[in-house]
């Protein structure tokens, strides 16, 4: 699903914020990225959804090198990606519905599609009675559930999210993990960023360790025999 070879990231003529990194992610896995602030976690994950190009080295996406993909191709391989930021990005002036319909307008899709689809992810989300809220009357909580509603309309393969939980107090954010661990349970490949560790350490999943722009060597793996569990 996702590979890097020897990859580095400068912004402009800075110095590298990521170094040497490599690694696979193989489809429907789950990941989290852990790392002091400041270590490139927001950086590497700009490099998965296509909004940084590496300096160096080699990202293979969906089994393709991006240095190969041309650059109108790229929307078409963005489109298969969905994103979470810690900060929603919805648009204040739409409705929740609005928001989460907008990829599949974006798309072309026609409006009856577009409106079962936004209905039973907002009944999945448990939002169901909030389509014509305007995301400024929502919690944090809120609004990140109508976030990732938008970002699995168009059932992406990849689920990158940046700190999805920062601010957001703890049954929620569990609710949120719950929401991921499903969608990857259907096939989703998930990358996670967080520095929720008791979450992490609930979850239990695989995960990457960045320290100053390199991965850990000593990242922490599950053991073979450890079994994966709900979270309670
Ligand atoms: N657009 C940019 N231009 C220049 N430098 C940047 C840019 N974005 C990030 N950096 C630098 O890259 C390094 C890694 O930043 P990044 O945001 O990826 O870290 P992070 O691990 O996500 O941090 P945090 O946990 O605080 O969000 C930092 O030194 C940061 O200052």
């Amino acid at each position: 699903m996702v590979r890097f070879e020897n990859v580095g990231l400068r912004y402009g003529n800075g110095p590298e914020v990521l170094r040497d990194l490599s690694f696979e992610l193989a489809p429907g896995s789950f990941h989290f990225l852990t790392g002091p602030t400041g270590a490139g976690k927001s950086s590497l994950l700009k490099l998965l959804y296509l909004s940084e190009r590496p300096s160096r080295g080699l990202i293979t996406l969906f089994g393709e090198p991006l240095s190969k993909v041309p650059r109108e191709q790229l929307p078409d391989m963005r489109r298969r990606i969905g994103v979470v930021f810690q900060d929603f990005r919805l648009l204040d002036h739409m409705s929740v519905f609005d928001n989460v319909a907008l990829p599949l307008r974006i798309a072309g899709q026609g409006e009856k599609h577009t409106r079962e689809a936004v209905s039973e992810l907002l009944e999945w989300v448990g939002l169901a009675d909030k389509l014509d809220a305007l995301p400024p009357t929502l919690s944090g909580g809120q609004k990140q559930l109508v976030a990732i509603a938008r970002a699995v309309i168009t059932s992406p393969q990849l689920i990158i999210a940046d700190e999805p939980t920062g601010n957001i107090d703890r049954d929620m954010s569990m609710k949120i993990m719950r929401l991921f661990i499903e969608l990857n349970k259907q096939g989703t490949t998930c990358i996670v960023a967080t520095h929720d560790w008791p979450l992490i350490d609930k979850i239990k999943r695989p995960m990457l360790e960045l320290f100053e722009g390199k991965l850990a060597e000593a990242s922490w793996w599950l053991k073979p025999d450890e079994t994966l569990e709900d979270p309670a």
